[in-house]
């Protein structure tokens, strides 16, 4: 298929785009390189610098694109706090432009990744795609919208849609002799694994631990891993799991809970660093618990994670090395 891969220069959308060109596909990356990184863009994909609402409209029109993988997006949801009207108009505002777009072209399949924060705090664990979406800030509340209007685009112009709602992401696509790896490197980084990696670096003497006093085993907050490459293989399945008229939900987790304080040890285990903690106090908007049921895409798409939590963590660990 011919794809156009838009936030492709960023930590998921390179990884995936590295996988779909592996796959055989042909790949055009759309980025405005606001948090991603040229040189993240994997060989034999091409890169246009732009906005999805300045040249989404010119890439496809006419290009002859069979489907979309959506992943530009601002996704912190401190920033989204702070100004949700930047994630209205950059999250929901420029998809809406994609979407006119993808209908202007008569482009009819798109992979979107929707979150874990469309849920806000969940009522019951592990979450189901049916449990009710009350997303506690903008940055959820704004990837909500782009579902709904994805199932409207489904509905009324026969486009085929599927969000993936992906919980926490980690780990890096290693490459082999000579290849370029790809893994998370954001100027502004919120994400746990990333942020004690460098302490185990000497970038930084120890990691905040926001909250200890959450109703939880040990008190700090659990969070459902994936790693990256497992994340981008149902991706694939997605992109063939598109059908026209449809807009289908999947959550994309492991299935398995992991404290903050399970994480640190883990990579204490993996870096041989004893990673140093300071406790703060929580961060605003964390839920206690975020845990997916990833059934729906098991028995639906036949979407098997294979790699745990060490594994994520040992290629975040050779990733960050090789960057160095
Ligand atoms: N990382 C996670 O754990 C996680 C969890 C849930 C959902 N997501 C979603 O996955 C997607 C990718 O996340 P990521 O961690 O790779 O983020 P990232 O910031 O590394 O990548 C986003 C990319 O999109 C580009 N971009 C942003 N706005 C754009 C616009 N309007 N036009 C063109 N390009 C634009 C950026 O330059 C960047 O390269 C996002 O949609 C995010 O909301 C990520
Ligand atoms: O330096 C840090 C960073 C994080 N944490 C804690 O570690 C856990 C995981 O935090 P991350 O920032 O790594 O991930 P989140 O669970 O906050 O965020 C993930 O889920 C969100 C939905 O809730 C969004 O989708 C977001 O993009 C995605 O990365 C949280 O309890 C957080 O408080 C720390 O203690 N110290």
């Amino acid at each position: 298929m011919k794809l156009l891969v838009t936030g492709g220069a960023g930590y998921i959308g390179s990884v995936v785009s590295a996988q779909l060109l592996e796959a055989g596909h042909e790949v055009v990356v759309l980025d405005d390189l606001s948090t991603g990184h040229a040189d993240a863009v994997p060989e034999g994909a091409r890169l246009v610098r732009g906005t999805l609402r300045d040249e989404a409209a010119g890439v496809l029109e006419g290009g002859g694109f069979d489907a979309v993988l959506h992943f530009a997006a601002r996704s912190l949801v401190g920033e989204s706090v702070q100004k949700p009207g930047l994630y209205w108009d950059k999250n929901l505002g420029e998809s809406l432009a994609l979407l006119e777009a993808m209908r202007g072209a008569g482009v009819r399949r798109i992979v979107f990744s929707s979150t874990a924060a469309t849920y806000g705090e969940p009522e019951s664990t592990p979450i189901l795609e049916t449990d009710p979406t009350r997303p506690t800030n903008p940055y959820g509340a704004s990837k909500l919208a782009i579902d709904t209007a994805l199932a409207e685009y489904a509905r009324l112009h026969g486009i085929g849609g599927v969000s993936l709602r992906y919980f926490n992401v980690a780990g890096a696509r290693l490459a082999g002799d000579g290849g370029r790896s790809q893994g998370e490197r954001h100027a502004v980084e919120t994400h746990l694994i990333p942020n004690v990696l460098k302490v185990a670096l000497g970038e930084k003497e120890s990691v905040n631990l926001f909250g200890e006093d959450y109703p939880t085993p040990d008190g700090t907050c659990v969070r459902d891993y994936i790693h990256v490459v497992d994340l981008g293989a149902a991706h694939l399945l997605a992109l063939e799991a598109c059908a026209p008229g449809a807009h289908q939900i999947f959550n994309l987790g492991n299935g398995s809970g992991f404290s903050v304080r399970d994480v640190i040890e883990v990579c204490r285990a993996v870096t041989g660093h004893p990673v140093p903690v300071e406790v703060s106090p929580r961060r605003a908007g964390d839920p206690a618990v975020l845990v997916a049921s990833s059934e729906k895409i098991r028995t639906g798409l036949g979407w098997k994670p294979e790699r745990d939590l060490r594994a994520m963590v040992e290629d975040a660990w050779t990733f960050v090395q090789r960057s160095r």
